[in-house]
């Protein structure tokens, strides 16, 4: 549940450097996905159009502030992006280093208070460090969306076991693991964890294949998901024989 909405999917799909619209669509579709994002530089620059192209998938719209390096461009990306979408969801993205694409925390915390307060449902960028966590929930956050890895790496899920306590310290709060994932495998792993989805492009748009690529995320992320219900095994230090050792013939 995000912000009272209720998804079947638990893909979030970037609309980002797919070599066509029509590829883009078909991968959307392919996906399962019902809520992608975009930015708001992508449809100043196509006026109107990639708005237009967008709607035919019927998904729902999270625009974000992708590219902002401070404050004040966060939130006034964030208004406007309000006004032209026509909706009050925003992910909200902060950025801290060119290099890496490392979330600002003190600046993202700050620009979520602002936005909070404005009324806006804000999904947060951010790391896995816990404390800024718990502010970003103190601004207003609902939701919060930690990093698998550096936006366009492709490296997985960099720190485990970060992730995995960040799922311990906010047990009712959904989390959505955003950016760094690289292949299918890595979006089931995300959801084995407990998270509650997965937002990613770069994997999807820059396959030999989106369109493939798109439908085997989908996929994983719900095998991911049906295995976290499912209860996984507890992993073990020492072999532990599956198959029974009574009934074994007694060689004279
Ligand atoms: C589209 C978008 O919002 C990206 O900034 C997002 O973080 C996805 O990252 P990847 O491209 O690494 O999947």
């Amino acid at each position: 549940m995000f912000y009272g909405v209720d998804l079947t999917s638990r893909l979030m799909l970037g609309t980002a450097q797919y070599p066509s619209p029509q590829v883009l669509l078909e991968a959307i579709e392919a996906s399962g996905a019902e809520v992608i994002t975009v930015s708001l530089r992508r449809e100043g620059a196509a006026g109107g159009a990639f708005r237009d192209l967008l709607a035919k998938s019927r998904c729902r719209l999270l625009p974000n502030t992708a590219g902002c390096h401070t404050f004040r461009e966060a939130v006034t990306t964030a208004r406007m992006a309000r006004e032209v979408f026509g909706t009050s969801w925003i992910k909200l993205e902060v950025i801290g280093h060119a290099d890496t694409l490392q979330p600002d925390p003190f600046a993202l915390v700050e620009a979520a208070r602002v936005l909070c307060a404005e009324g806006f449902d804000v999904f947060p960028y951010t790391t896995e460090d816990l404390i800024v966590g718990e502010k970003l929930l103190e601004a207003g956050c609902k939701v919060l969306m930690p990093w698998g890895a550096p936006i366009g790496s492709g490296q997985g899920l960099r720190n485990l076991q970060g992730l995995r306590t960040m799922r311990a310290h906010f047990p009712d709060v959904p989390l959505v693991v955003d950016a760094g994932i690289g292949a299918p495998s890595q979006a089931a792993q995300a959801m084995e964890l407990g998270f509650d989805a997965v937002l990613l492009n770069t994997a999807v748009a820059k396959a030999v294949n989106p369109v493939g690529m798109a439908r085997a995320f989908g996929r994983a992320i719900q095998a991911g998901r049906e295995g976290h219900q499912a209860g996984l095994m507890l992993e073990r230090d020492m072999a532990s024989a599956s198959t029974p050792v009574f009934g074994l013939a007694e060689l004279a």
